[in-house]
């Protein structure tokens, strides 16, 4: 059998923070509710979603740094000793990952208030966190509801909706790595999902221009783009459609480097590479991204090209049941150095 969970509702639009309350009632989820924030999106969205739910139930806010499982214990209990029937994260990819790692290993629902475009984890059904080996996604349950608030999503600095291009646009060579497996190692392939991946990829190639002005016209592409890419994940019950050796690279380099760039800008430049391995149109791929001001090399991600080569020579060995381009043995230092310097990443 395959299970495919997906939310219940999709709420995208303006002034949503009062929302979470109506989602609550209608979806009733019980009288007593755990808000996640960062410390950052409690400023932004989080204290106005616990104030306004407030009204009606009995809330406890609880601040999250980072997608560690250190802050998924933390918030586990916390959520256990206030005896939470649900849980809402107000917040970017980390915040979202804990709530849904923690929501699931506890069985309560979760809403999910993205408070930045930068990530498809918004809708998805995993959870990246730190700690369980590399940084790569485990199996969770998808949220219960996902609440876009573009005029929120708005006021996040612009690098964030570009890096959530980089994010989708990745699902160009996931897929290829995907296909490439299913031939290879006979891997289960659903040609559903990996249709409805691309489609998000081939929409932010196309909206590119549109993309790039920033207004809340960008914000709704990018977030349908995310939620799509989501909801692909979840009907292949992984997440090969969304992740393949682009993603590999940037794990790597999560784990080579004390301060990363944003998920979204590495998995972006990533793509450029393995769309390259692919011969596929790397340019292409390359010019979207500079299009919407998304970084397309080593200097752009603030990072020296000796990693950038590192990270591309120990990337297979990161999630070695995965089959990608790279495949059993990656690529040796001279090719990775080839491939970057053919794209121009460095
Ligand atoms: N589960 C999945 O399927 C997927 C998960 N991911 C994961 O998501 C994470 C990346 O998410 P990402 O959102 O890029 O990064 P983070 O969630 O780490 O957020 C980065 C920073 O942005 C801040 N921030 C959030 N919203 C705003 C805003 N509106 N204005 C200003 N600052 C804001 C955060 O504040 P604060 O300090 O308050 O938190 C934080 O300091 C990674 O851990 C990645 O692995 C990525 C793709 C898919
Ligand atoms: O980032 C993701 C999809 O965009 C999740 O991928 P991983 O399973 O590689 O963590
Ligand atoms: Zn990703």
């Amino acid at each position: 059998m395959h299970l495919m969970e997906l939310p219940r509702e999709v709420l995208l639009g303006e002034n949503l923070t009062g929302e979470v309350l109506n989602v609550a009632r209608r979806l009733r989820l019980g009288r007593r509710a755990l808000v996640l924030y960062g410390p950052k999106t409690m400023k932004i969205a989080g204290k106005d979603v616990e104030e306004s739910l407030s009204e009606e139930f009995d809330v406890k806010g609880v601040t999250i740094k980072g997608a560690s499982m250190e802050e998924v214990e933390k918030t586990m209990k916390l959520a256990s000793d206030f005896n939470a029937d649900w849980m809402v994260a107000v917040g970017g990819g980390s915040i979202i990952d804990v709530a849904k790692l923690s929501a699931y290993r506890l069985g309560i629902p979760f809403i999910s208030f993205p408070t930045t475009a930068s990530h498809d984890g918004i809708a998805s059904a995993n959870a990246s966190i730190k700690d369980l080996g590399a940084k790569t996604s485990v199996k969770a349950r998808p949220p219960i509801a996902v609440i876009a608030d573009v005029e929120i999503i708005k006021t996040a600095p612009y690098r964030y909706l570009a890096a959530g291009v980089g994010d989708i646009i990745s699902n160009l060579t996931a897929v290829k790595d995907w296909q490439l497996a299913h031939r290879i190692k006979g891997e289960y392939y659903s040609e559903y999902a990996a249709s409805l991946s691309l489609m998000s990829a081939k929409m932010v190639i196309k909206n590119a221009d549109i993309i790039r002005l920033g207004n809340e016209e960008s914000v709704r592409k990018v977030v349908k783009g995310l939620i799509s890419s989501g909801v692909a994940m979840s009907i292949a019950g992984s997440s090969r459609p969304a992740s393949g050796a682009e993603h590999l690279f940037s794990h790597a380099l999560d784990m080579l480097l004390e301060k990363p760039a944003l998920h979204g800008e590495q998995v972006g430049v990533g793509t450029i590479i393995m769309a390259y391995l692919h011969g596929l149109k790397w340019e292409r791929v390359k010019e979207t991204l500079k299009k919407v001001g998304a970084p397309t090399n080593a200097y752009g991600l603030g990072i020296e090209p000796e990693v950038v080569i590192k990270a591309l020579t120990i990337a297979h060995t990161i999630r070695p049941e995965r089959y990608t381009i790279l495949g059993r043995d990656g690529l040796t230092w001279e090719a990775a150095e080839k491939a970057a310097k053919i794209t121009g990443v460095i």
